[in-house]
């Protein structure tokens, strides 16, 4: 279990991180959510303990990071955001030299290569140089050297950013798999990375925490909204759509060619289709589209970050 207690960080006058909690339980994968600069790698950075609170605290099992930082860098595997690697050596060197700096050697070395390697997909660039391998396999290359100590805990900072669609696919599905004995924390800035990953996520916007729970928790607890997008032709009076019901609002309207585009929104709670077509009939208006739009969990997401001030 990883508990972030009243964390806060600041970088001189900047408040990267504001006073956040939330944990983590054994053997999930929690999506860690937030534009950029919202203050993610900072407190992952902080949870691998590479990097002292300004306050607060993170205890992960019996360990905190203030008082146990060589512990807990046993029990972490991290994959830091631009994923060091050293170009010029070989993947088998890499890890070698990786592993060595655990004190993992010789036999125990060979065993775990071949283990890691395996589960990595690494066999066929193991004699490769790193310069020399495409951005999907210097990711795996990464993933392995975070892997290599077995730790029961794994810290990915943004580990698809920069791939292609195949890639992105492949280090998900190894991102599952490592999720099956591993508990996971991935940090991303897209809603779609989390959601193909995670069991439940964390949203972070300007170093506070703004909101925290399954998918379907963050969606039922959001009071969402429907927009509904109508193509009038002949009225001069479109607005007056907004009498139909209180909560309606006019969110767009637009006319060009006697024809005019209007978009209505009100709570996703009422369903007013018909009302709309009713009221178009008795107005003698000739509707010619009517498309409904509910608000998605980006649409969330969108709200959530840009309510608290973000940049989304
Ligand atoms: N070493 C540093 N010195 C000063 N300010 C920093 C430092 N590192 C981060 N910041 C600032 O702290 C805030 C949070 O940055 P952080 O990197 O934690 O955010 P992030 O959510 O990981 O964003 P990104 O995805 O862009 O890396 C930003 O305003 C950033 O500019």
């Amino acid at each position: 279990m990883i508990k972030v207690e009243h964390l806060t960080k600041h970088y001189g006058h900047v408040k990267a991180v504001d006073d956040i909690s939330f944990h983590v339980r054994d053997g999930e994968i929690l999506g860690f959510l937030g534009p950029n600069g919202a203050g993610k790698s900072t407190t992952l950075r902080i949870m691998t303990s590479y990097l002292t609170p300004t306050s607060g605290n993170i205890h992960i099992n019996n360990l905190n990071v203030l008082d146990d930082s060589l512990d807990i860098r046993k029990i972490i595997g991290y994959l830091p955001e631009n994923n060091p690697l050293y170009p010029e050596m070989n993947v088998y060197d890499f890890l070698k030299f990786s592993a060595a700096a655990r004190q993992i050697e010789g036999k125990a070395f060979e065993e775990r290569l071949k283990k890691v390697s395996e589960l990595c997909g690494l066999h066929g660039v193991i004699h490769k140089k790193i310069s020399e391998l495409s951005k999907g396999y210097k990711q795996r290359t990464g993933l392995a050297q975070a892997i290599f100590h077995d730790p029961e805990i794994l810290i990915l900072d943004e580990p698809t950013t920069g791939l292609d669609p195949n890639q992105i696919v492949e280090i998900r599905n190894l991102i599952k798999q490592l999720g099956k004995e591993k508990t996971v924390v991935i940090s991303s800035h897209i809603l779609q990375e989390i959601q193909a990953t995670a069991d439940r996520m964390v949203i972070i916007n300007k170093g506070k925490i703004a909101a925290d729970g399954t998918i379907d928790e963050l969606m039922s607890g959001f009071k969402g909204f429907t927009r509904l997008h109508l193509e009038i032709e002949g009225s001069d009076h479109v607005k007056d759509l907004t009498k139909i019901h209180e909560k309606v609002k006019l969110a767009d309207i637009h006319t060009s060619n006697g024809i005019t585009k209007v978009v209505i929104e009100y709570p996703n709670t009422l369903d007013l289709r018909k009302d709309v077509f009713q009221y178009a009939v008795k107005k003698g208006w000739i509707l010619l589209e009517m498309n409904r739009h509910r608000t998605s969990l980006e649409d969330m997401f969108r709200i959530l970050t840009v309510e608290e001030g973000g940049e989304a």
